[in-house]
């Protein structure tokens, strides 16, 4: 039986015109705090902006596969890759989409590096990227004020930050088993700002832990709370749990998600004036795993348990029974699935169960590179074998 899916009544709207006005403020204060979500308004995006750029990508997937197929990559590092993702965790079914990956900061780097078909596509999708890193640098100085911190704060390693465009294409299924969306999990950014073609997003409402929709709101963009901001605020504003289900009538839905986060060799800490006696880092933890690999005793770091909010006391209570204290070296995990900062990764949990194909999601905090004994603990590791060894770690 399908689920039923209520709609979100009331998610705080943002209006950009007043932004930086006391209430406006607050209210970001609120949005960021109890739905890691909102609207925004008067954003001052031209519409001929916004739509150019869904035509250009609906044109885009419109292509047959022999003309996408130059872009189509599995590798994460491609500056534009073209790819499809079936994901089977929906209702015992598949859920399906399409999507285009771009690097888009500094946009003159990556730009011949887009798709030359349709035409038009570095143009109209070169004024978006532009458009919307300008109003993505706005919203993150009034996020700081709102955390009660100066709006210049990590303002230029936001600026010099990494931007990336996801494009999602969701063409109605014919497949009885394959529905079109995303699964559900929360952004490795900073901020995601996020336009809809059609209604179809989904958050889960913290208050009572159910899934609703969100409308879609003539003219607004959605701004979604990521992993990053999580952990700049010191908890403070939680990354929010999405997904996307667009609903089964034939109409195809476009999704433009554009991932704000710091460069990728920036530090991602909690803010050191939201850290104190009764709000320590919140963000990660070390612990000595009891069994030693490759006879290697070994310190694993970064560890914060699922993503699923509901999940995290399960996680905490898991490794409370571990021992957290420990001189050992780190054991540095491998990135598998992610063109993000590498602070969400995948990692087999071998080590503990022996079991190679249980996975389990970890967060690898770069915080580490502040401590001061890091270099060596960090150059000692790297002389370990090379399955111990990671190329996330010379990008964090
Ligand atoms: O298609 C959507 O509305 C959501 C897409 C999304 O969450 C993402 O690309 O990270
Ligand atoms: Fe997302």
């Amino acid at each position: 039986m399908e689920e039923t899916v209520q709609t979100f009544k009331k998610l705080p709207i943002i209006d950009f015109s007043l932004l930086h006005h006391d209430s406006v403020i607050k209210q970001i204060h609120e949005a960021c705090r109890n739905f890691g979500f909102f609207h925004v308004i008067n954003h001052g995006i031209p519409d001929s902006v916004i739509e150019e750029a869904l035509n250009v990508n609906s044109m885009f997937f419109d292509m047959p596969m022999a003309m996408k197929e130059e872009l189509l990559s599995d590798d994460v590092q491609k500056p534009a890759r073209f790819s499809r993702v079936q994901v089977g965790c929906h209702e015992n079914g598949m859920l399906s989409r399409d999507f285009l990956k771009l690097y888009a900061h500094p946009l003159h780097h990556f730009l011949s590096l887009w798709p030359s078909n349709p035409l038009n596509y570095r143009e109209n999708m070169g004024m978006y990227a532009t458009e919307v890193r300008k109003l993505g640098i706005e919203l993150f100085g009034a996020i700081m004020e709102s955390l009660n911190l100066s709006p210049t704060q990590l303002k230029q390693n936001f600026e010099h930050g990494a931007q990336l465009i996801g494009i999602n294409s969701y063409p109605p299924c014919s497949e009885s088993n394959v529905k079109a969306g995303t699964s559900a999990h929360t952004d490795h950014s900073i901020i995601t700002v996020l336009l809809q073609s059609s209604p179809g997003l989904h958050i889960m409402d913290r208050s009572d832990g159910a899934w609703k929709s969100v409308s879609k709101i003539e003219g607004s963009l959605e701004v979604i709370v990521g992993d990053h901001l999580e952990v700049i605020s010191n908890g403070l504003y939680r990354s929010v749990l999405h997904r996307a289900l667009p609903s089964s009538d034939n109409v195809s839905r476009l999704s433009i998600a554009d991932f704000h986060s710091l460069g990728m060799d920036d530090i991602v800490e909690p803010t050191t004036k939201l850290v104190d006696e009764k709000h320590p880092k919140s963000s990660h933890i070390s612990l000595h795993l009891p069994n030693p690999v490759a006879g290697v005793p070994l310190l694993l770091s970064g560890f914060y348990g699922s993503p699923f909010s509901d999940r995290r006391k399960e996680s905490w209570q898991l490794l409370g029974l571990m021992n957290p204290s420990s001189h050992l070296p780190w054991l540095v995990l491998p990135v598998i699935m992610s063109d993000h900062n590498p602070l969400l990764i995948n990692c087999s949990n071998q080590h503990d169960t022996g079991d190679f194909h249980r996975l389990k999601l970890f967060r690898y905090e770069a915080t580490w590179f502040g401590k001061q004994d890091c270099k060596k603990i960090v150059e000692d590791a790297w002389s370990l074998p090379r399955v111990l060894r990671s190329d996330g770690l010379k990008k964090v």
